[in-house]
């Protein structure tokens, strides 16, 4: 068993909305590691950050992402920071991975108005983004088959962008 798409990007880029939106339109179920994550760790992300520490969180990410690969056949998005991990990235390898790619400005407008990311609630959360692209660009596009800029679309344009990119890259 093996995902149709595999959705990847910063916060806000939209994964999940992406996601679930692709999945309807592929008659696919949809699956997203964070919430894989929080069911397994019974707390959410932004506790398991404060009480067990990201290190904590990225070992069950890992897993979750290991495990999601094999098990879901539908469109399965990852956490943000999936990529970070070598054994993660060793497992997207052969699977159509699509990357969501947002600009500093437009991410930073998307998460500003949630404290559901720990990552992002420090005393500068544009700082902290901008070092969070900057470190991972180069990541997201090593392991994604194909990339979309979300800025200037709708959801509903996106998923068309995908699908009709998702095709090219796959026939
Ligand atoms: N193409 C888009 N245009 C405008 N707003 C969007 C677009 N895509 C997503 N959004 C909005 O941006 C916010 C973040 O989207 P979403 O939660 O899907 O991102 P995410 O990549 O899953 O983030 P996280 O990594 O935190 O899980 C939501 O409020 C969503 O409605
Ligand atoms: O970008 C990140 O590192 C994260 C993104 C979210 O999807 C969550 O996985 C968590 O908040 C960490
Ligand atoms: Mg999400």
């Amino acid at each position: 068993m093996s995902p149709r798409a595999v959705v990847i990007g910063p916060p806000g880029a939209g994964k999940t909305t992406i996601g679930e939106l692709l999945a309807k339109r592929l008659g696919a179920s949809f699956r997203d590691t964070d919430a894989d994550v929080v069911e397994r760790a019974g707390k959410s992300i932004a506790d398991l950050f404060t009480y067990d520490g990201e290190p904590a969180f990225r070992a069950l990410e890992e897993d979750a992402v290991e495990t999601a690969l094999r098990e879901h056949d539908g469109v399965l998005a990852l956490g943000g920071g999936a990529v970070l991990s070598e054994r993660s990235r060793q497992n997207l390898a052969g699977h159509p991975v699509v990357f969501l790619s947002v600009s500093l400005a437009e991410g930073a407008r998307r998460t500003g108005l949630s404290t559901a990311r720990p990552l992002l609630t420090g005393v500068n959360p544009r700082a902290t983004f901008k070092a969070l692209l900057d470190e991972r660009l180069p990541i997201y596009r090593s392991v994604a088959a194909i990339e979309v800029a979300t800025e200037e679309l709708t959801p509903d344009e996106v998923v068309d962008r995908v699908i009709d990119d998702l095709g090219e890259a796959t026939t």
